[in-house]
């Protein structure tokens, strides 16, 4: 997309629209599915695609004004500096090959043009529950998975093993408190998805 118009953010205080009737919007969530990122490719964000698609995550509803989560991006070449230091883990914790699987780490983060890591930085022993500062960081995810859709992007909401790991985490400047809530890789889909297997929501109506 070239001719991106960024929308306009609200300062503190303005009036504001209680509904915004969007037939698109709803299209787009009805038939919204995620791109796996190795279907992904060039081009991903414009600078000011990306500083809107931040700026959207981080207008998430979150309990207390916390904004308990914060965001790390990676492209151009940090990407391939990601994928080093998850080549070093994984050669550490898994010597001996086979050398497919090494060379699968150093290119994790080049499948897409852009990667945004979302960090639930949760403030511990404090009146908003853990469970809520938690949840407000997946919504972000989703959040960012809906507009990254909206700019004409192929998005995925990926964890994969190095969100978990310790030295992954270290490497990334995470503190304690802080966990990742997604990678959202953003880029072009250069295969388009088909829907998959749904169950029916599991809905009933509470009687008394
Ligand atoms: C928190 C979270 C973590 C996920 N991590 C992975 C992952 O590591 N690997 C994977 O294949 N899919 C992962 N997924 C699933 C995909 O992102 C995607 O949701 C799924 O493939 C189909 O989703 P769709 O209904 O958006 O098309 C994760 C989803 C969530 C919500």
């Amino acid at each position: 997309m070239t001719d991106f118009a960024a929308p306009a953010f609200p300062v503190e205080g303005e009036p504001l629209e209680a509904a915004h009737t969007s037939p698109d919007t709803l299209t787009l969530q009805a038939r919204r599915r995620s791109t796996v990122a190795k279907n992904m490719g060039e081009p991903g964000p414009s600078p000011d695609q990306l500083k809107t698609l931040i700026n959207i995550g981080a207008r998430t509803p979150d309990h207390g004004k916390l904004f308990p989560w914060r965001f790390i991006v990676f492209e151009g070449e940090a990407r391939a500096k990601f994928g080093a230091i998850l080549e070093k883990v994984l050669r550490e914790a898994e010597p001996g090959g086979p050398e497919e699987r090494y060379e699968l780490e150093r290119n994790r983060f080049l499948r897409a043009p852009v990667v945004i890591g979302v960090v639930s930085d949760v403030t511990e022993n404090y009146k908003i529950p853990e469970w809520e500062q938690v949840l407000s960081a997946g919504a972000v995810c989703m959040n960012l998975l809906i507009a990254a859709r909206a700019m004409g992007f192929a998005a995925q909401w990926l964890t994969e093993w190095y969100a978990y790991d310790r030295r992954v985490k270290r490497a990334l400047g995470l503190e304690s408190g802080e966990r990742i809530a997604g990678f959202i890789y953003v880029g072009t889909a250069t295969e388009a998805p088909a829907e998959r297997k749904r169950k029916p929501p599991r809905v009933e109506r509470w009687e008394g």
